[in-house]
């Protein structure tokens, strides 16, 4: 159990209802992914494709590409082949300047306030590391990416698994007292507690997030901080 009197050193960030709304995510990312994918999969010599295509191969053999990947968008599975090709979807309306990340009005304030107060910034997404550094590389604030020290996607497993906690903690040094984990599901939060992390629930009133019971609760960042 973390000594609450000790501030955290580092704070590990989940995306979507905790620092970019979930509107933003379902009614804008979702459908331009939605659009753009059928022509993304004719792209077969690009090699995130390739391996997509393989990876949905062998989740659901037989099944066409499209087909699975339209299941697991209605389902909003948070599988990696379909993560990775939303990923690319979304890098090509970055630069075209067809789609530009609108965070919560405190996401860059609270950002750069506890960077420069010295602690370190990770980002813990469903989305791809590639699609993680495309929200913050492309916010109306500007390029917020140099702000955070790792990015990390479903490799290291899913949000609601401990181990997945367990292999961020691992593969950066970081020991799980240090680190406070924001999240608006409290079943993530569940599970990184379970690893030793400390936690808190980041419930949006704009989103309608539901405060659970277990964890500490904050409206925004500046409150959890
Ligand atoms: C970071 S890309 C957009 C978010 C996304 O694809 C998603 O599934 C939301 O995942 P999160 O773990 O941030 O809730
Ligand atoms: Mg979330």
């Amino acid at each position: 159990m973390a000594d609450t009197r000790i501030p955290p050193r580092v704070v590990l960030l989940d995306i979507e209802g905790t620092t970019l709304p979930v509107a933003f995510v379902h009614k804008v990312l979702f459908p331009y992914a939605r659009k753009h994918l059928p022509a993304l999969l004719e792209q077969r010599e690009n090699p995130v494709v390739q391996e997509a295509l393989a990876q949905i191969a062998q989740a659901a053999p037989g099944v066409p590409p499209l087909e699975q990947l339209e299941r697991w968008m209605a389902e909003d599975a948070k599988v990696a082949p379909l993560k990775s090709l939303q990923g690319l979807c979304w890098q090509q309306g970055y630069e075209k300047g067809e789609l530009e990340a609108q965070l919560y009005p405190d996401v860059e304030p609270t950002l750069k306030a506890w960077k420069a107060a010295g602690l370190t910034l990770a980002v813990y997404s469903s989305g791809s590391e590639a699609a993680q550094k495309l929200i913050y590389g492309y916010t109306e604030q500007g390029n917020l990416t140099s702000l955070f020290s790792a990015f990390f996607d479903l490799r290291v497993g899913g949000k609601k698994s401990a181990q997945s906690y367990r292999h961020i903690l691992e593969q950066s040094g970081w020991q799980g007292q240090d680190v406070l984990f924001l999240s608006d599901v409290v079943a993530e939060l569940d599970a990184a507690a379970q690893a030793g992390l400390r936690v808190c629930q980041i419930a949006r009133p704009e989103d309608g997030t539901v405060a659970g019971t277990t964890h500490p609760v904050a409206q925004s960042l500046p409150q959890a901080g």
